[in-house]
């Protein structure tokens, strides 16, 4: 006998729904490749909390479950202010769920693209110095991220967060079939660190592109579009693997710093 269809649809929380007699859900807040994230009142507690429920699909199930659970081993082993405290774990109707800290900042997408926020190269390297922190902390807990963009920075009273740890790995965990991912995916989805400074220096692009005014129709590389400092590019050129990659964060930090301690106007300007 076939599996029943309807087993493969999500059974979305409608807003008001009472969760295990205590977690009540205000809104959902978006849809991942695989999990369901709702912001929760928890009357137990009197906090607001994030509950990811895992989506059910038709392909490769096991893999997401694994997924999710390993997000749950890693959010445990992470006890940092700036990254989401996992609460509990729990299966509600035969569906995983992870409730963890909501962090109530914007993402770095939604200033750019929403709110228009501009970033100097200064504040960008600022910005880039102050989740290299929260990296740096990951990464002594021998985890790479594996998915540091601008949907999973959040920024709120001066202060970065860092989510969404579904892709995260354990240094010492393999991938199989790395070898058949294009290039961009496998540098930025291998089990090392220098995927998450590869991931960065996209990051650093986004805010330095947010102040780019557009001269021409032409494409050009970033390296023709943005005016720049010399050693602003030579970071962002390790860090995208062009040139020699870092291999480990604390040379990276220590690049940062000497751009950032530099007043930004005696900086060569390149293009
Ligand atoms: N702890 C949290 N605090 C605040 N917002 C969160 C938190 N965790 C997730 N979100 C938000 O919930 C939404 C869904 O997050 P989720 O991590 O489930 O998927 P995604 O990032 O949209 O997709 P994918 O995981 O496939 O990359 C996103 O908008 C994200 O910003």
């Amino acid at each position: 006998m076939g599996i029943p269809y309807f087993r493969f649809f999500d059974r979305h929380y409608k807003e008001g729904t009472l969760i295990r007699g205590r977690y009540q859900i205000v809104r959902e807040l978006g849809v991942g490749s695989y999990g369901i994230a709702y912001v929760a009142n928890d009357w137990e507690t009197g906090r607001q909390v994030v509950i990811k429920q895992l989506r059910k699909t038709r392909r490769k199930m096991q893999e997401k479950i694994q997924s999710f659970q390993r997000e749950a081993v890693i959010l445990r082993r992470l006890q940092h202010p700036q990254i989401p405290a996992l609460y509990e774990t729990f299966i509600e109707r035969g569906v995983p769920h992870l409730v963890m800290e909501y962090i109530s900042g914007e993402t770095i997408e939604t200033l750019i693209f929403d709110k228009g926020k501009t970033y100097t190269e200064q504040e960008s390297f600022q910005l880039l110095r102050d989740v290299l922190d929260v990296v740096e902390y990951i990464h002594a807990n021998e985890i790479v991220h594996r998915d540091l963009r601008i949907p999973n920075i959040l920024f709120r009273d001066g202060n970065v967060f860092i989510i969404d740890f579904g892709l995260a790995r354990f240094f010492h965990e393999q991938i199989p079939h790395v070898e058949t991912y294009v290039l961009e995916k496998k540098l930025r989805r291998q089990i090392d660190v220098k995927s998450d400074f590869y991931a960065l220096g996209h990051f650093t692009l986004f805010l330095l592109y947010s102040s780019y005014e557009p001269t021409t129709d032409e494409e050009r590389s970033w390296e023709e579009e943005l005016s720049i400092s010399e050693h602003a590019r030579f970071i962002l050129r390790k860090m995208l693997q062009i040139d020699e990659p870092y291999h480990h964060i604390r040379e990276l930090m220590k690049d940062v710093d000497e751009l950032i301690r530099k007043d930004g106007a005696t900086d060569v300007i390149v293009s």
